[in-house]
């Protein structure tokens, strides 16, 4: 694993960075491949590098778009990462609604719906049960309970390592989320972390040992590249 923490002077710098990573990764995967698979995350933070994304002339035909979690309401709710990214970026662009890879939240019932998005993922990447296909880029938000993704502190979700999706569980309230295997399997994992409030967790992630169960972000350990991308808010105090 390749770890790179960056500390970025503020909010606005973060998102440019945020911005000119993603873009170059894009740019070598398809050059590469014919195309670019990202999982977005949620929350506020990544709002303005949606935003930034939108303003970008990309072949929006070869980019692919998942979400590496989401709540478990309706794609109109106010609350879903879905319609923060639509209203952000997606509605704004002309990407194929086919490349627009939503997690299903119809359901009666989250295990169903994480066993459809499990299954839409492998059949998209003609990955068979078992295995953990590869996205170019996993994007992440962190909590200031160092949860990442759905994946919160003590909770099932954290043992599940044999699936790509699993249900996660923020205060009773069901997740769809990524698990770690599958964050893990992607070719380059970047977290966007901002804010002073993220600094208590951020210590603990990063400190030498503590409990993974605990500050579920340590559980992020990709075979590929992990990008810690902070502004000085959170992260003056850290280097990788
Ligand atoms: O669905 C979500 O809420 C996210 O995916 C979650 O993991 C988020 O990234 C963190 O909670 C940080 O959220 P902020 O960026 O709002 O601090």
């Amino acid at each position: 694993m390749k770890k790179t923490v960056e500390v970025l002077p503020d909010q606005t710098a973060l998102i440019a960075r945020s911005l000119d990573l993603i873009l170059t990764k894009l740019d070598t995967a398809i050059k590469q491949q014919g195309r670019f698979t990202i999982a977005l995350s949620g929350g506020s933070t990544p709002k303005p590098l949606y935003e930034a994304i939108a303003n970008q002339k990309l072949p929006w035909d070869k980019i692919h778009v998942f979400w590496g979690d989401e709540r478990y309401v309706p794609p109109d709710h106010p609350d879903s990462n879905e319609r923060m990214a639509r209203l952000a970026w997606l509605d704004r662009v002309d990407i194929p609604n086919t490349n627009i890879h939503a997690v299903p939240t119809l359901d009666n019932d989250p295990a169903v719906s994480a066993a459809k998005y499990e299954q839409h993922l492998q059949g998209f990447f003609h990955s068979a049960p078992g295995e953990f296909p590869a996205l170019d880029v996993v994007l992440l938000g962190m909590g200031d309970d160092a949860h990442t993704a759905s994946l919160f502190p003590h909770t099932a979700a954290l043992q599940v390592r044999d699936r790509l999706i699993t249900v996660g569980n923020k205060d009773g309230n069901p997740r769809i989320t990524f698990t770690y295997p599958f964050i893990n399997a992607a070719k380059s994992v970047m977290f966007v972390v901002a804010g002073a409030n993220k600094r208590p967790a951020l210590a603990q992630v990063f400190a030498p040992s503590a409990d993974d169960l605990a500050y579920p972000s340590r559980l992020i350990q990709p075979q590929g590249e992990l990008l810690w991308l902070l502004d000085a808010a959170a992260g003056a105090e850290l280097s990788a």
